[in-house]
């Protein structure tokens, strides 16, 4: 079974998608990790040097190669994977599948991303703290469209991820 993690940049997918792994006892990929492993560059770079539309090609590479893997696993998207192309419907069409929604508020994701902007591209450029909240509002709004048709959605915010990762292991 392949479990996919989904949601907003800072909702919780790398933090959540690791420890689920471990108590699953199942293979862990990171798409973001996968992208700049196999570029030798981070992903602000990658942005910096090929450009955003570079960025989407690859991240959708990466995820045939993960679909064609048949090993149990636990997948942490990256936040636009969904969004682009047809990366979400090939996900669906896979057999054995799960996708989960990471839902965060617009609060829980300013506060987040306030401090951690600085590696997430598409944020990076905006200085305060209102210009993200705004930006966020927006960009979730657009979002959330493909988010919300995971087959799971789990609200994060006030929750450790320890709550997260047991509230996910008794919906599975
Ligand atoms: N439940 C939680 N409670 C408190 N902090 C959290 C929780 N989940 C994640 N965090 C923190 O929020 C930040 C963002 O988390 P993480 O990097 O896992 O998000 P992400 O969804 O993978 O983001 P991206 O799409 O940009 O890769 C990290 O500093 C992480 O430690
Ligand atoms: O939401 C996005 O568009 C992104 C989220 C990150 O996970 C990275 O995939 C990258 O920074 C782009
Ligand atoms: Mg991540």
């Amino acid at each position: 079974m392949k479990i996919f993690l989904t949601g907003y940049m800072g909702s919780g997918k790398s933090v959540i998608g690791e420890m689920l792994a471990k108590k699953l006892n199942y293979k862990y990929v990171d798409l973001d990790d996968q992208i700049e492993v196999i570029q030798g560059k981070s992903i602000n770079a990658i942005f910096e040097s090929k450009g955003e539309l570079f960025f989407r090609k690859l991240e959708s590479q990466i995820l045939d190669d993960i679909l064609e893997d048949t090993s149990n696993m636990i997948i942490s998207l990256g936040g636009g994977t969904p969004c682009y192309g047809n990366n979400f419907e090939r996900i669906c069409e896979q057999k054995d599948t799960k996708s989960i929604y990471l839902k965060a508020s617009i609060q829980t994701l300013t506060d987040r991303l306030f401090v951690e902007k600085i590696h997430r591209p598409v944020i990076s450029h905006l200085e305060t703290r209102e210009a993200l909240e705004e930006f966020i509002r927006k960009h979730l709004f657009e979002r959330a469209y493909y988010y919300s048709q995971s087959d799971i959605s789990v609200t994060v915010d006030e929750k450790t991820p320890e709550t997260i990762v047991a509230e996910i292991m008794e919906r599975l």
